[in-house]
């Protein structure tokens, strides 16, 4: 920390690429930031406000020459690709904290199960604050929801189509942390809808590049005519007024009601959840809007169109594992700490006072550390707690997460498929989600001959026990209205040359009204034993942001209790003094 004045300089980055905010040093750690690089007129930071990428010697000066109190917190940035907002900061910041905290004596060892992204970030964040994370995966292969597979032609199939966001703050914090930020393909900022009344065409919402946010993804709404009416389009926008002046707390307050019934009971005609949250509803959480909780949508609709740049999509540039969970992987190994595969925790065992002992291993092997991390699925956890923590109500509470089925589906198809974008695309059919041409829209697929066609069929529940080729099947007879002209049901015109069906019977938690509150925090009751994970409570929905920043917040929380892990202290089993 260098002194410039009355000004502290903190954590100052790498050369280039930094920004430079500055704030009110009494409410940054608060979280209620305060825009002072023009500090005559200190307000919040909207999530819409952008902060200079470049290091703001000119302010600094102005400031130091009034002797301001301001404090200048210079944050290793790595430029996103896209917004430039209070989120990217948030995300940056949480992340330099890691780098710029006080190096431990002597360094944590903790064990954590589980390498998705969650458990591969939790363990890249403790490394980056100097303790040695040893991460344990069941599996050969790192990624979890993102693993992928070579077959024996040398093609990948994966577990689930991909998409990253523009929202996506900590995302790609990590991709710029990491050097891989080109590795995001990233598309135009349209959303395309296929149309099933008119077999082969789409309906698009392109969101100007000239308009702020709001106001493009209001124009993208306005200027499509295809799929709403004026009347469904007013009175969704009058539906939704409620959900735009009472803010979060409103957001909060649906989770107990499902899309459809929030739709009727907001006067929303049932044709625009049949048009538009059918497939949204799909894409989110894999089930339809009679089931998924309102809150859902809400939380997507706030982050799309609260920044400019929030539903612009993005392709990984090739397979998950080795183009994202590699360059963890390498980082964490990189600051001495563990990535073992192949090595699935079979049992919890517990010390006397039912804090961890130990993780057994499916071999026999016992590991010990001085923390232990769950970043395995929710269910996974439910089958491995111990008896002596079930009726703790932080972990009862996970009874009401389970997870959703869902199958991803490759074809491979004898010639290049013309009725297609690159781009991600909205199916709107029965069985199938979202799909796109993995040929079009990912270098490392690339085929100028040959299509590939990669789809999620949700909701899956009736599905995942029937045998690939039914669902092959089933998805032809989808596939030939998406492209009439070009693929027939029994294969008269397009050819299957090969395909790989990958079910994943319990996927993200189903998000069912009334599950918010069951989201646990990182830091579990049982001192020295912390989750991670999509399902755990972080402001993102199921998704990769969300499995992300969970691993953020388990780390922060085990930096933040290293003294009390040093000293060995273990928990004495008391419900009353566990937090609810
Ligand atoms: C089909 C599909 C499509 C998706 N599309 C998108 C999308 O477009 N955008 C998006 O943001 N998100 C998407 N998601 C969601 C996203 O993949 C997940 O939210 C995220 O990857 C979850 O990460 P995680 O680390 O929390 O859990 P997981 O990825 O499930 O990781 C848990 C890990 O724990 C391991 N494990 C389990 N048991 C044990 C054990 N006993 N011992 C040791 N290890 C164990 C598992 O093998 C796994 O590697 C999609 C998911 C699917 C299935």
């Amino acid at each position: 920390m260098s002194q410039l004045g009355h000004i502290s300089a903190v954590n100052i980055g790498r050369q280039g690429n930094n920004a430079v905010s500055l704030w009110n040093s009494q409410t940054a750690s608060t979280g209620g930031y305060r825009f002072c690089s023009e500090q005559r007129n200190p307000r919040l930071l909207r999530s819409s406000d952008v902060i200079s990428h470049k290091l703001n010697i000119p302010a600094i000066k102005r400031a130091r020459k009034r002797a301001s109190p301001l404090k200048v917190v210079c944050i290793d940035y790595p430029r996103p690709e896209l917004d430039n907002t209070v989120n990217y900061l948030e995300a940056a910041y949480l992340s330099s904290s890691f780098r710029s905290s006080p190096r431990p004596n002597k360094p944590l060892e903790v064990v954590i199960a589980g390498a998705g992204l969650a458990g591969l970030t939790t363990a890249k964040y403790l490394a980056d604050a100097g303790h040695k994370p040893i991460l344990l995966e069941a599996r050969d292969v790192l990624g979890g929801k993102v693993a992928a597979w070579k077959d024996d032609d040398g093609d990948w199939y994966e577990t689930g189509l991909h998409i990253f966001f523009g929202a996506y703050p900590n995302v790609q914090n990590l991709f710029g942390e990491l050097g891989i930020n080109d590795r995001l393909q990233w598309k135009e900022h349209s959303m395309i809808f296929a149309m099933p009344n008119k077999p082969g065409e789409f309906s698009r919402f392109d969101f100007a590049e000239v308009l702020p946010a709001p106001l493009n993804g209001i124009w993208a709404i306005l200027k499509n005519n295809e799929m709403l009416t004026w009347p469904e389009k007013v009175k969704f926008a009058i539906g939704l007024v409620p959900a735009i002046l009472g803010g979060q707390p409103y957001v909060e307050a649906q989770d107990g009601i499902t899309v459809k019934d929030w739709m009727r009971k907001q006067g929303v005609p049932d044709r625009v959840t049949e048009e538009v949250f059918i497939a949204m509803s799909k894409a989110l959480n894999f089930i339809n809007p009679d089931e998924l909780s309102m809150q859902c949508i809400l939380i997507a609709l706030n982050r799309f169109l609260q920044e400019k740049h929030g539903s612009k999509m993005a392709f990984l540039d090739g397979n998950p594992p080795e183009r994202l969970c590699m360059p963890i992987a390498d980082h964490i190994q990189s600051r001495g700490g563990e990535v073992r595969l192949n090595s699935r925790i079979q049992r919890i065992e517990l010390n006397e006072d039912g804090s961890v002992e130990s993780f057994i291993l499916n071999n026999g092997s016992v590991i010990k550390g001085d923390a232990y991390v769950f970043a395995t699925p929710v269910d996974t956890l439910k089958l491995l707690l111990p008896d002596e923590w079930k009726e703790i109500s932080y972990f009862t509470k996970l009874d009401k997460l389970v997870g959703v089925p869902v199958i991803n589906i490759h074809i491979w198809f004898d010639r290049k498929l013309k009725n297609t974008y690159d781009h991600l695309l909205f199916s709107r059919s029965p069985l199938l989600s979202v799909y796109a041409d993995m040929s079009v829209t990912c270098k490392e697929y690339y085929n100028p001959n040959q299509s590939m066609l990669e789809l999620v069929f949700a909701p899956a529940e009736e599905w995942v026990s029937r045998s690939d080729s039914e669902i092959v099947e089933a998805t032809m007879k989808e596939l030939a209205k998406l492209f009439p002209d070009e693929i027939a049901a029994d294969q008269s015109k397009a050819k299957i040359l090969k395909y790989h069906v990958v079910k994943t019977p319990r996927s993200v938690y189903k998000t069912v009204p009334g599950t918010e509150p069951c989201r646990p925090l990182q830091r579990s009751p049982i001192k020295g034993f912390y989750l991670a994970g999509d399902y755990t409570k972080q402001k993102y929905l199921a998704s990769m942001e969300g499995a992300v920043l969970s691993g953020k917040f388990c780390a922060q929380a085990i930096v933040q209790d290293y003294e009390l892990l040093r000293a060995g202290v273990r928990s004495k089993l008391a419900e009353a003094s566990i937090p609810n």
